[in-house]
């Protein structure tokens, strides 16, 4: 990757100047209240790197998955609260992404100031897969940054998506890597040039169809898939087992068959959990019981039992893989670590990263916001990365729009 660096467009000259920066400030929420701020801590020095040179900083940012509208929910006012927090600089948010609030706000700002603009996935622009209606967006945030502006990537959490403030905007002004996004695939570039095997990858979570995307391009390059959060539903029910209430998903049933059928002759083992958590509801106080997971319809909430984590057989097997291990990759949480009844699987997968000797990166907003929650702290793991689909699709070896867009 041959792109200019963030310190090349300081070198320029930046005062004055309107920069748009695309950060990942999508964090975890309860409520109002970041419940972790890893990612806001991770964008604030290329922020106060452009402040402090004089910019007039415009940070474009999604939070959640909006339908294309605006949803006070995903708003990223408490964001943006705690990222004004931990500045030195004055940080304010504007009440939409491109309209009167953001000119108006973006006309005001003073050198060294920032203005946040609001979820740019309020606008269904960002995400389209047209790229006329993605050009049209990128073109008014780019208005906004006047006629010397330029534009610097820095959510590694979003490069693998071609969305109009990733990879429009960078097709429009002149564009440079941002520090974040050049450590982090710094790392993943040495994880993948120099693999030191077994290299085991875990992977749960919730985005259960992008993850088993990923799992297509880690055939014959992980040596062992532990399968586990939300996805380990559907790897059951390829294996004809009933999943109950768990999250399940039905039309990916045929592709995880396919994965099973091939995965010897590719060299990669999956291992699949034996027992699971299964609850009465999906709630923190909810009933619970451990069933072995090829009888998640037996437990005592029967058909409407709900898989919200590993069970403790599993959990075992998964640790005396991962202590086998020379490398381990782990994204997404192994159960709803957010309820402390269903946070025991993640909770040991993370024993078991800190405990190896091998080299381990755990990537994903959520892995990331889970161990820490559960009280690890980030130096006991080889590196700890802000993206977690971002992370697995650069580790599978895929072109991602935002790096590549920015290649000289
Ligand atoms: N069995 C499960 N059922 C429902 N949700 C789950 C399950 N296991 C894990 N999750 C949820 O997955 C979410 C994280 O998923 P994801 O966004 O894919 O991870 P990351 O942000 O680390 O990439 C967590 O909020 C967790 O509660
Ligand atoms: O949370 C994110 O990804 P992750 O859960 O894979 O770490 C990024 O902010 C990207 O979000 P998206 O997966 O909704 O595009």
């Amino acid at each position: 990757m041959t792109s200019h660096t963030l310190n090349e467009l300081i070198a320029e000259g930046v005062r004055g100047r309107y920069i748009l920066v695309r950060s990942d400030l999508n964090v975890p929420l309860d409520g109002s209240t970041v419940t972790d701020d890893g990612r806001i801590k991770a964008s604030l020095p290329v922020l106060k790197k452009l402040s402090d040179a004089g910019a007039r900083v415009l940070v474009t940012a999604h939070l959640g998955r909006p339908k294309g509208a605006p949803e006070a929910k995903y708003s990223l006012k408490p964001a943006v609260d705690r990222l004004a927090e931990l500045a030195d600089f004055k940080v304010q948010l504007a009440a939409d992404t491109v309209g009167d609030s953001a000119k108006e706000h973006a006309a005001a700002l003073q050198d060294g100031e920032a203005l946040v603009l609001e979820n740019v996935r309020f606008d269904a622009r960002e995400t389209s897969k047209d790229d006329a209606e993605r050009g049209a967006f990128a073109d008014e945030l780019v208005a906004l940054t006047g006629s010397n502006g330029a534009f610097v990537d820095d959510a590694f959490g979003a490069v693998h998506r071609k969305h109009a403030s990733v990879y429009d905007v960078a097709t429009r002004l002149p564009s440079y890597l941002g520090d974040l996004v050049h450590t982090e695939v710094e790392v993943l570039r040495k994880l993948t040039t120099d693999t030191q095997r077994p290299y085991v990858v875990v992977l749960g979570g919730s985005k259960v169809s992008d993850k088993l995307a990923v799992i297509e391009n880690l055939l014959g390059k992980a040596d062992t898939i532990l399968v586990g959060g939300g996805m380990l539903f559907t790897f059951l029910a390829a294996a004809g087992h009933k999943v109950a209430g768990s999250l399940l998903e039905e039309d990916q049933i045929p592709v995880v068959q396919d994965y099973l059928k091939r995965a010897a002759d590719a060299g990669t083992s999956f291992v699949i959990p034996t027992d699971v958590v299964v609850a009465s509801r999906f709630a923190a106080d909810a009933e619970h019981e451990v069933v072995k997971a090829d009888a998640i319809e037996e437990s005592a909430f029967g058909a409407s039992g709900i898989g919200l984590d590993i069970g403790p057989e599993s959990a075992s097997a998964f640790a005396a893989q991962i202590e086998g291990a020379k490398t381990v990759f782990w994204n997404g949480p192994m159960g709803v670590f957010e309820f402390e009844a269903f946070a025991n699987g993640t909770r040991a997968i993370a024993q078991a990263l800190t405990d190896t000797v091998a080299f381990t990166v755990v990537g994903g907003g959520d892995s990331a916001a889970a161990v820490r929650t559960l009280g690890f702290e980030d130096s006991q793991f080889g590196h700890i990365s802000t993206g977690g689909g971002a992370s697995l699709e650069y580790l599978e070896g895929k072109e991602l729009p935002g790096l590549s867009v920015l290649d000289r």
